[in-house]
């Protein structure tokens, strides 16, 4: 039995419609495919994005700023993401489970991430969030929202973008632990965890939205993974992505990808937190990472899709 964590991005869940029936749906299709993991045997640590709904959570809200209905921080609706979507995957994986006679109880934990409240990331917005936007909508929505920081996302258009700290601890860890040894399937870390830090004794919120990458990586090394699985929707990680001469990967040394990322190759808010990751978690445990198509999963387990990033000593063997 193997111990995966797997990832899952934020757009994977909400494509083009983003009614909650839509999501729901898309959560359904995607557990379709985790449960082939528990299927072969492995004990599954889920954790998923809230890119595109935290950031519709935020327009949701832009008229309610009155003192009788206000408008929630940014962390709060990080947790009420984790709990939306939470509750839509334990269901879905619990009903997907039983439907293929495995009886596994499946558990959403909200969980808070803890921060450096001095990371240079507060005062330098990268993450996208929210809809993408036309280059034409561009000017208006800045005149819009003087506030806000648009960024390009990937060739996909522009989108709202906000401070992205790096996880430093997961508060819940040692809960989340407790229930992986007993066999459950934990969901956890939505959203790359609730943003906190630590003051006097409590903790509290921090307006930013944690990339699931990261955290998913960081739980991956916590709970000792023998391998890290980031799904998204793409069939791997690309050099030269989008460009005539795009090449995929399928086998790679991670000091290879560690070369790439250090000539700047990957997009930011995208491809580059995926790599660095999977690149942190293939350093800090000696265990594979892979990155791949959430259509994929029966071929990613079979080793035959996705992006497979070894430490050295593995490519060497090969
Ligand atoms: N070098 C690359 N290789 C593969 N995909 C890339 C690359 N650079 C950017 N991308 C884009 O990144 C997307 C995955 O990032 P994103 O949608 O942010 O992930 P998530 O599934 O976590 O929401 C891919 O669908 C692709 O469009
Ligand atoms: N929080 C987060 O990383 O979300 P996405 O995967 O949707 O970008």
């Amino acid at each position: 039995m193997a111990k995966i964590v797997v990832a899952l991005g934020g757009n994977a869940i909400l494509s083009k419609d983003a009614s909650a029936q839509a999501q729901r749906k898309a959560v359904e299709e995607t557990v379709e495919q985790l449960v082939n993991f528990v299927e072969n045997g492995d004990q599954l640590i889920i954790t998923h994005g809230n890119g595109p709904q935290v950031g519709n959570l935020l327009l949701q809200q832009i008229n309610s700023d009155s003192t009788e209905n206000p408008a929630m921080p940014l962390d709060t609706c990080g947790a009420m993401t984790q709990g939306s979507i939470g509750y839509w995957f334990q269901n879905a994986m619990k009903e997907a489970l039983a439907k293929r006679g495995i009886n596994k109880d499946v558990m959403a934990i909200i969980t808070q991430t803890i921060v450096d409240d001095d990371d240079p990331a507060f005062s330098n917005p990268s993450k996208p969030i929210g809809p993408f936007y036309k280059e034409n909508q561009v000017a208006e929505i800045r005149a819009e929202h003087p506030d806000w920081n648009l960024m390009e996302d990937a060739g996909r258009g522009y989108r709202r973008v906000v401070p992205s700290p790096k996880p430093v601890e997961i508060n819940e860890y040692s809960a989340i632990r407790t229930v992986v040894d007993a066999g459950i399937v934990p969901i956890v870390s939505g959203g790359g965890g609730i943003p906190v830090v630590r003051k006097d004794g409590k903790l509290v919120g921090k307006e930013a939205v944690i990339d699931k990458d990261f955290s998913a990586s960081k739980i991956a090394q916590l709970v000792d993974a023998d391998k890290l699985i980031i799904l998204t929707s793409v069939g791997g990680v690309f050099y030269n992505f989008g460009k005539p001469d795009e090449v995929e990967l399928h086998d790679v040394a991670v000091s290879e990808i560690e070369e790439h990322i250090a000539n700047d190759e990957f997009a930011k808010g995208s491809m580059l937190p995926k790599v660095q990751a999977a690149v942190d978690f293939v350093n800090a445990t000696g265990n594979p990472a892979v990155i791949g198509d959430l259509e994929d999963v029966k071929d990613i387990i079979k080793g035959t899709e996705g992006t497979i990033i070894h430490a050295v000593s593995e490519t060497v063997k090969n």
